[in-house]
């Protein structure tokens, strides 16, 4: 192929570092923690129905961010597949979820009791809720969480192409802190990230990001960029309004003016992008909307409020999917 460059690598070392989904996320991250030479393998999902005991290999292709839309080499890589039925399953140290938020429970339950008792959960994903109700089924294992603004696109199967850098986040959730030695790996591998000491408001902020921005480019059928007229203010405004009360009912304190002042960042340095809920609708996904501006209406109920304009936005967003067959 042109352009493109083999690098195979095989390590052969049993992975320490399993990822779960190879989608988007979980390849751009596999191909970062693999290029530092850690010790990773991918769980895809057809590895559950294989009856293949060993491990196997899996070539993935990576393109990095182009520049000024230049031809950039890619690079081929090998890494293990792994098959959590295999005993190299027990020596996961670091299992990272990389599924979309509304599949993390379903692909993370059939591994709880195959995985080793030591192994540390990291679920790196969009808006908020799967931490919740994966808390009490840990059996002492440790649960880290993360959020990145890194860019992705899946070509193909087993090929994918950055499409921007951005902040990654991590920290620590409850049970065993990720150890030290695993922590620094993760941090050297992945470019532009750092460990926080309170991950909640960092998930929170993002969340507003996505609960500002996604609904309305779905609804509206326009890119990032649009959301910057007048006519959208308000209601980003009461989306964050909404927002800001009920995280301070969670206990998370968020300043609602650098909140909407990152809001309307992200909408000028996207301003082109077809946000991920836009894209879902069109291609008749599946959205993450229940995660995002639906945890936010979700909160607001725990704790007897209500968040109306975040609720519209949930049912709104369910309403135009129902209109369109499901692909997922
Ligand atoms: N793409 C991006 O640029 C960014 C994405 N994010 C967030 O990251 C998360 C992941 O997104 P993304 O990678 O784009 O999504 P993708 O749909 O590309 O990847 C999800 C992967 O998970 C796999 N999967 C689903 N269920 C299971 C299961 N039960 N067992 C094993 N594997 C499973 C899917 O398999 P299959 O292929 O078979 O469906 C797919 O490969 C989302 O929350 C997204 O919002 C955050 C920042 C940027
Ligand atoms: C930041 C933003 C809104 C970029 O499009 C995003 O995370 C998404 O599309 O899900």
């Amino acid at each position: 192929m042109p352009g493109q460059s083999k690098i195979a690598a095989i390590a052969p070392q049993a992975s320490e570092i399993a990822i779960l989904g190879a989608g988007a996320v979980g390849q751009l991250i596999c191909h970062q923690l693999h290029s530092a030479g850690l010790a990773v393998g991918l769980m895809a999902r057809e590895s559950f129905a294989s009856h293949i005991e060993a491990t196997h290999w899996q070539d993935l292709v990576f393109s990095p961010l182009s520049r000024h839309n230049t031809n950039t080499e890619s690079v081929t890589y090998r890494v293990p597949k792994l098959d959590i039925e295999s005993k190299s399953a027990q020596q996961i140290k670091l299992l990272i979820v990389c599924v979309k938020a509304y599949q993390v429970l379903d692909a993370i339950s059939p591994l709880l009791d195959k995985l080793s008792p030591q192994c540390h959960i990291l679920l790196l994903h969009n808006g908020m809720g799967p931490h919740l109700a994966l808390a009490p089924r840990l059996d002492g294992r440790g649960l880290s969480l993360g959020t990145t603004s890194q860019g992705v696109l899946r070509q193909s199967s087993w090929q994918v192409k950055q499409t921007g850098q951005g902040l990654t986040q991590f920290g620590h959730f409850t049970g065993p802190e990720l150890p030290q030695t695993l922590r620094e790996r993760l941090l050297h591998a992945i470019p532009n990230s750092e460990w926080v000491e309170a991950i909640i408001p960092s998930l929170w902020q993002k969340l507003a990001v996505n609960a500002a921005i996604n609904p309305l480019t779905a609804l509206h059928q326009c890119p990032n960029g649009t959301l910057a007229q007048a006519q959208f203010s308000t209601t980003i405004a009461n989306i964050l309004d909404e927002l800001v009360e009920v995280a301070a009912y969670d206990g998370i304190e968020l300043n609602r003016h650098f909140l909407e002042e990152r809001v309307y960042r992200v909408i000028e340095l996207t301003a082109a992008n077809f946000s991920s809920m836009h894209q879902d609708v069109a291609h008749h996904r599946l959205t993450e909307i229940e995660q995002i501006n639906g945890y936010i209406s979700n909160r607001a109920r725990a704790h007897g409020l209500s968040a109306p304009i975040n609720a519209q936005m949930c049912q709104a967003i369910k309403q135009l999917s129902a209109t369109k067959p499901r692909s997922n």
